[in-house]
C-alpha cells in the first residue's frame, strides 16, 4: 500500500496480505492452484510465501484479533496501511496516508521499536529508499534506543545495510546512522572517511556521463545473486577500516560473504597500489597487477579513487585498457598453457610453472615475447 500509494515503482513486486485466520492454508492452496512456489516462512506466527516468477506474495496470520491490532503492532505509520479488497477501503488507524503525505517516517510506538530493534535501521533505510524525512521524536527514539540493534541477528542487520549501500544518494543517511550510534559499533573508524564516502555518488555520475557503461556496471552486482551493488562494495569499503586486516574483521562480524570480503579488501589493495599515481604512470608490470588483482571491481575503485580527490584524467589510460577486451595489459592471453610449457621444456608439475608463466604473460606485455616459440625460449632462459 505504501509504495502503491507514493508510486513507487519497484522491479520486484512483493505484496503482503494478512488474514484472520487460515494464512499458511490459504497460501498453500493458491500456491498449489497456480503451480507457484510456496515457502513455510514461520509456522507458530503463521506466515507463509507464494513465489512467482517476479511477484511474492506473502499471507501472514493477523497479530492480535483484528486488522487494527495487527496494524498497530508494526513499525511505521507509513508501513500500517491496510486495504480492503472486498470493500475497497483504507484501514489505516495511524494516520499512515497523512505521513505518506508529509514524507515522514513516524514510528507508531517507541515500544515497538523495541519490540524488534531491526526498525530502527528500516526507519532509516527507509528514509533513504523513499527520500523521506524521519520524524523528530521518532529520531531521538532510534537514537536512545541504537545500543539495542546489537541484539539483532546479524544477517538481518547485513540486509538492511545491503540495501542502503545500493540506494542512491543515500550516504547522509549512512553517516547520519552511524553519527546517531546506530551502525557505529560494527564500523569504528568510519568517521574517518565520510568525506569521501558522501562524493561517492556524485563522482559515479560523473564517470557514468563519459563512460556509460561504467555506470551500468557499477549498478549491477558482482555476480547474479549477489545483491549487492559494485558501487554498493566501494561505499562498503570506506565505511570499513582501511587497514584490510581491521576491514577483515569487521566484514566477518557482519558475517558478509567470502566474496564480498574478498571485494572490498581488492578495493583497498588497488587503492594503495594507485596512490603511486599522484607521483608518476604505473610500469606496465604494475598495470597488469592492479588489474588481475580487481577483475570486474575496477570500476569500483575507480569511483572510489575519485570520491577521494583523484581526476577522472588521471585514469583515461587505464579506463580506456579496461573497456578494450583486446588490450594485453587489462585483459591478457595466455600463449601457451600450463601443460603445454611442461611439455615442451620436458618439466614435471611444480609451482615454478606457474611462476614461469607469469613471467611469459608479463613478457608479452612488454613486447618481449610474442609467439609461442619466443614464449618456449623465454621460459627456457629464465630456468
Ligand atoms: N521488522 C519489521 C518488518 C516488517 N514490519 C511490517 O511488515 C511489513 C512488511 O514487511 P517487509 O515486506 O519486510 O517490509 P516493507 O516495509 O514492505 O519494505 P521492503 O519491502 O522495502 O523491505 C512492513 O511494511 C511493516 O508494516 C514491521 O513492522 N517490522
Amino acid at each position: 500500500m505504501r509504495d502503491g500509494l507514493v508510486g513507487r515503482t519497484v522491479t520486484d513486486l512483493d505484496l503482503d496480505f494478512v488474514l484472520l485466520q487460515d494464512a499458511v492454508q490459504t497460501a498453500r492452496t493458491l500456491a498449489k492452484y497456480y503451480g507457484a512456489g510456496f515457502v513455510l516462512l514461520d509456522a507458530e506466527r503463521q506466515i507463509a510465501r507464494v513465489v512467482f516468477k517476479n511477484i511474492t506474495v506473502d499471507f501472514a496470520q493477523a497479530e492480535g484479533n483484528s486488522l487494527e491490532q495487527d496494524l498497530r503492532r508494526r513499525d511505521f505509520t507509513v508501513n500500517a496501511i491496510a486495504f480492503d479488497p472486498f470493500t475497497k477501503t483504507f484501514i489505516d488507524p495511524n494516520k499512515g496516508q497523512e505521513d505518506l503525505q508529509r514524507r515522514l517516517i513516524k514510528m507508531i510506538s517507541p515500544d515497538n521499536l523495541q519490540d524488534d530493534p531491526l526498525r530502527l535501521l528500516r526507519g532509516y533505510r527507509q528514509a533513504a529508499q523513499l527520500g523521506f524525512e524521519i520524524e523528530a521524536e521518532t529520531k531521538a527514539a532510534i537514537q536512545v534506543f541504537s545500543p539495542l540493534l546489537s541484539q539483532v541477528a546479524v544477517e538481518r542487520i547485513r540486509t538492511e545495510l545491503v540495501y542502503l549501500f545500493n540506494t542512491p544518494n543515500a550516504t547522509d543517511r549512512i553517516q547520519q546512522a552511524w553519527e546517531i550510534g546506530l551502525i557505529s559499533p560494527w564500523f569504528k573508524s568510519a568517521n574517518q572517511q565520510f568525506q569521501q564516502l558522501l562524493q561517492m555518488d556524485l563522482s559515479a555520475k560523473k564517470l557514468g556521463k563519459i563512460y556509460p557503461q561504467l555506470s551500468q556496471e557499477l549498478s549491477q552486482g558482482l555476480r547474479k545473486n549477489l545483491k549487492i551493488s559494485l558501487l554498493g562494495i566501494a561505499k562498503l569499503s570506506f565505511l570499513c577500516n582501511q587497514n584490510p586486516t581491521l576491514a577483515e574483521a569487521e566484514l566477518l562480524k557482519l558475517k558478509f560473504s567470502k566474496i564480498e570480503l574478498k571485494s572490498v579488501l581488492a578495493i583497498l589493495k588497488g587503492r594503495s597500489q594507485i596512490n603511486l599515481l599522484k607521483t608518476r604512470d604505473l610500469s606496465l608490470r604494475e598495470q597488469y597487477f592492479l588489474f588481475q588483482g580487481l577483475g570486474l571491481l575496477f570500476p569500483a575503485l575507480i569511483v572510489k579513487a575519485m570520491a577521494a580527490g583523484f581526476s577522472l584524467e588521471t585514469f583515461s589510460p587505464l579506463i580506456n585498457r579496461y573497456l578494450n577486451s583486446d588490450d594485453p595489459v587489462a585483459h591478457p592471453q595466455l600463449l601457451l598453457t600450463g601443460n603445454e610449457l611442461m611439455e615442451a621444456l620436458n618439466l614435471r608439475p611444480s609451482p615454478k610453472i606457474g611462476e614461469l608463466l607469469l613471467e611469459i604473460q608479463l613478457g608479452q606485455i612488454e613486447g618481449k615475447v610474442t609467439t609461442i616459440e619466443e614464449a618456449i625460449a623465454f621460459a627456457q632462459q629464465l630456468l
